[in-house]
């Protein structure tokens, strides 16, 4: 895995990414932008702590998803049933407005022959939530890795999130869900089986009626 520290100057992408302090430099600018002063106390160390939470929140871009599903499990007795991660809570950034998108993702496969352990799947989540992104492309992302890496019988994910940039500004929307579904093999060839998915995870396009 490619484990880049945001925090110290990169040379592994040389010209394609400032320095710390360069980033920290055009917070300053920002603050100024906004009508306030870089200079006064309380914002003297704002710059720094706003890379640093850039490291958090960008961390995705130094993650490589297919990487972190290479461990696999093939003593499962054979078991070929859906497998579901439902309610994994993510916090993504909006690639117009990098406003947080907060929400929750429910992913699902049918195993051939071999599992990824759970723990995988969120972090595969995390690993494209940890970007800037549009909800449609984060969705398909999740569930293209994991029909590429693990190659199942299928594969279904469903993410459902509040976009902050329609609910604490422009159209001002608060506590609207924009739920969104990649269905992959047998999920989007049979209907009973992305019958059985939705019912498992409670199926948000119902909960929105
Ligand atoms: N399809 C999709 N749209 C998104 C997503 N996140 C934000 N948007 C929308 O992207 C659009 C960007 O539209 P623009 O007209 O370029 O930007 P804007 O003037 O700031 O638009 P308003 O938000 O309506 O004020 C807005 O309608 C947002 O609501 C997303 O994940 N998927
Ligand atoms: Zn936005």
């Amino acid at each position: 895995m490619n484990v880049h520290d945001p925090q110290s100057d990169s040379d592994d992408i040389p010209g394609s990414r400032p320095t710390r302090e360069q980033a920290e430099e055009a917070v300053r600018t920002l603050l100024r932008w906004a009508g306030d002063d870089p200079n006064r106390e309380g914002l003297l160390d704002t710059p720094k702590r706003v890379t640093k939470a850039y490291g958090e929140w960008f961390r995705g871009y130094d993650e490589d998803a297919e990487q972190l599903l290479q461990r696999t499990f093939e003593e499962v007795e054979g078991y070929d049933e859906m497998v579901v991660l439902r309610d994994i809570r993510f916090e993504s950034y909006c690639e117009h407005h990098m406003a947080p998108i907060v929400g929750k993702a429910h992913v699902g496969y049918i195993p051939q022959g071999r599992v990824v352990g759970i723990s995988k799947l969120a972090r595969v989540v995390d690993a494209f939530a940890k970007r800037l992104q549009v909800q449609e492309k984060m969705n398909a992302q999740i569930a293209q890795v994991l029909m590429n890496t693990l190659q199942p019988q299928g594969v279904a994910v469903v993410l459902e999130a509040e976009h902050h940039c329609m609910a604490t500004r422009g159209v001002h929307k608060p506590g609207v869900s924009m739920v969104t579904s990649t269905m992959l093999g047998a999920f989007r060839d049979d209907p009973a089986t992305r019958k059985e998915f939705l019912s498992v995870i409670g199926n948000p396009t119902n909960r929105m009626s």
